[in-house]
C-alpha cells in the first residue's frame, strides 16, 4: 500500500516525486557528501524516527533558549557554563558570543513511520525554509539526493570487524582517581563527584550510522536514540540514552528526571531481573537522593513549589538498572511558560553527571579526568519541533551512553556517581557495564 506522504510540492522537492522516496540513508549520505550537519533521533517508547538537515557547514553557537530558537537540534558539551551564568534572566537573543551549544536548524526536515512490517518508510519530508539565503543550499541538497537515489550510491551496511584498542594504564588510572575523590569526600570537600573515562574501538571500515542507529531503536526501545553529524568537528555522535533532562510538549507540560544508581538488570546466571525485586544499598539511594534534591533545590530559586514528584523507582536502561524519580510541572497552571529554559540553565550539568556541590564537583572532574569530556555528559535533542500538527515539543536529554566517531575509530565515554562509601574497584566495573550499553550494539554490525 501506497504510504501517505505529506511531501512539501515545492518546486525544489517535486522532482523527488519523480525519482523515488529517499530513505534515512539517502538523506544522511546526502547530507554528509556536501557537509551538512544532521540529526537523526528517535524518542522513548516511540516507533517514529525523525531527521533533520542544516544547511550551516559551521554551527551557530547558541544559548539554549527553548522559547527563542526555530525548529532544530540542540546539542551542548559538558563544559557550558555560559548556559548556566544567567539563570534568572533571559537573554533577548538566543545568539550569544560565549555561549558553546551547537544549533542545528532544521532546514530539511523528515519523518520516517513504521509501517505494517516493522519497517521505517518515509512520510514526510519539509524543505522549511523557502528564502533566497537558503535556496542554493537547497537547491544543491535536493539535486544530490536525487542522483543518491537513482544511482543508488548510498553505502550498504558492509561488515565491519571491531578491535577494542588496548589501554594497559586506564583501570589502574581511574581506580586511583577514585580513592583520591573518595579521601577528599571523607575529608568533606564534597559530597558527589562523577568521573568518567574513554575506551577507543577500531572498525575495520567506517561503520554506517544509520544502520547502528537502527540497530540501537531496535535494542532500546526505552531509551532516546540519536545520531548527530558534526562535520565541522569531523565527528559523529551517536547515543542511547536513559536520561531526560527537560522536556516541554505541545500540552505545556514540563517534565526532568532524576536517574542514578546503578546495577546490572541480568541475575549472574542471565536471567532478567524484575525491576520491583531490585535491591538497592544505601550508597545507591543516597546517590540518586543527592540527584532529586539537586532538582528541588533548582525549582526552590525559583520559588515554584506546584510540581509533582513519582519515585523513586526502578527502571531499566537496557543491560542496566538505575534508580528514577519524575517531577512534572504543568507551566499553564503556573503560569510559568519560560520554565523549560530557566531550568535548562539552573539543571545542567546535573549531580548526575557532575557532583554535589557543583561547582566544587567540576573543579575536581576538571583537575583530575585526563580525557576531554566534549559533547559526553553534555545534553542533546530536537527543540521546537512540530511533528503532527499539535504544537511544538522539545526534549532533551543527558549525553550518556554515547560514543564519537571519528571514521573508523569510535571513543566510547562512561563515568560513575562516586560518594565517600564507593569502592575503586567497583566503580571501574560499573564503567565497564554501560560501555555495554553501545559495545553490545557495535558488536552486531
Ligand atoms: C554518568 C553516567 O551515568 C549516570 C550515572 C549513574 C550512576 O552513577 O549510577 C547512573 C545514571 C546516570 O545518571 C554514564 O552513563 O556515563
Amino acid at each position: 500500500m501506497q504510504p501517505d506522504y505529506f511531501i512539501n510540492t515545492s518546486s525544489t522537492t517535486e522532482p523527488i516525486r519523480q525519482t523515488g522516496w529517499p530513505s534515512a540513508i539517502n538523506l544522511w549520505e546526502t547530507a554528509h557528501s556536501l557537509g551538512f550537519p544532521a540529526a537523526l533521533w528517535r524518542l522513548p517508547n516511540q516507533q517514529d524516527k525523525h531527521m533533520i538537515v542544516s544547511f550551516d557547514e559551521v554551527l551557530p553557537r547558541v544559548s539554549a533558549d527553548l522559547d527563542e530558537l526555530p525548529a532544530g537540534f540542540l546539542i551542548s558539551p559538558f563544559d557550558n557554563l555560559a548556559n548556566t551564568a544567567s539563570t534568572n534572566t533571559l537573554s533577548q537573543t538566543a545568539l550569544d558570543s560565549s555561549a558553546r551549544t551547537l544549533f542545528l536548524r532544521a532546514d530539511i526536515q523528515a519523518l520516517f513511520s513504521e509501517t505494517n512490517q516493522n519497517q521505517s518508510e518515509l512520510s514526510r519530508l519539509d524543505q522549511t525554509d523557502n528564502t533566497a539565503a537558503n535556496n542554493a543550499s537547497a537547491e544543491q541538497f535536493w539535486q544530490t539526493l536525487r542522483s543518491q537515489i537513482t544511482s543508488q550510491t548510498a553505502k550498504q551496511s558492509a561488515q565491519t570487524a571491531v578491535m577494542t584498542l588496548p589501554d594497559p594504564d586506564a583501570q589502574v588510572e581511574y581506580v586511583r582517581n577514585v580513592a583520591v575523590a573518595v579521601k577528599a569526600m571523607q575529608r568533606g570537600d564534597f559530597r558527589k563527584v562523577v568521573l568518567s573515562r574513554t575506551k577507543r574501538v577500531q572498525f575495520t571500515d567506517a561503520p554506517n550510522a544509520v544502520d547502528l542507529f537502527n540497530k540501537l531503536c531496535t535494542a532500546y526501545p526505552t531509551a532516546f536514540v540519536s545520531a548527530v553529524s558534526i562535520p565541522e568537528k569531523g565527528q559523529i555522535w551517536i547515543s542511547a540514552t536513559p536520561e531526560r533532562l527537560v522536556s516541554i510538549n505541545s500540552a505545556g507540560i514540563f517534565q526532568t528526571t532524576s536517574l542514578a544508581g546503578t546495577q546490572s538488570a541480568f541475575d549472574p546466571d542471565g536471567t532478567p531481573k524484575r525491576p520491583p525485586e531490585a535491591m538497592w544499598s544505601q550508597k545507591e539511594i543516597e546517590e540518586q537522593a543527592l540527584v532529586s534534591r539537586y532538582i528541588i533545590e533548582c525549582f526552590k530559586k525559583i520559588r515554584l513549589r506546584e510540581y509533582l514528584e513519582e519515585g523513586p523507582k526502578t527502571l531499566i536502561a537496557g543491560n542496566l538498572m538505575h534508580l528514577s524519580t519524575c517531577f512534572t510541572v504543568d507551566t499553564h497552571a503556573v503560569r510559568y511558560p519560560q520554565l523549560g529554559t530557566v531550568m535548562l540553565r539552573l539543571l545542567h550539568p546535573t549531580s548526575a553527571v557532575c557532583g554535589m556541590p557543583r561547582d566544587v564537583a567540576f573543579t575536581f572532574i576538571g583537575q583530575h579526568e585526563t580525557h576531554d569530556r566534549e559533547l559526553y555528559s553534555g545534553f542533546l535533542g530536537p527543540v521546537n519541533i512540530n511533528t503532527n500538527n499539535e504544537g511544538a515539543e522539545s526534549s532533551l536529554f543527558v549525553h550518556i551512553r554515547c560514543m564519537k566517531l571519528e571514521g573508523k575509530l569510535a571513543t566510547l565515554y562512561a563515568g560513575a556517581g562516586l560518594t565517600e562509601d564507593s569502592v575503586p574497584e567497583r566503580e571501574w566495573q560499573e564503567t565497564e557495564m554501560k560501555c555495554q550499553t553501545l559495545l553490545s550494539v557495535i558488536n552486531t554490525l
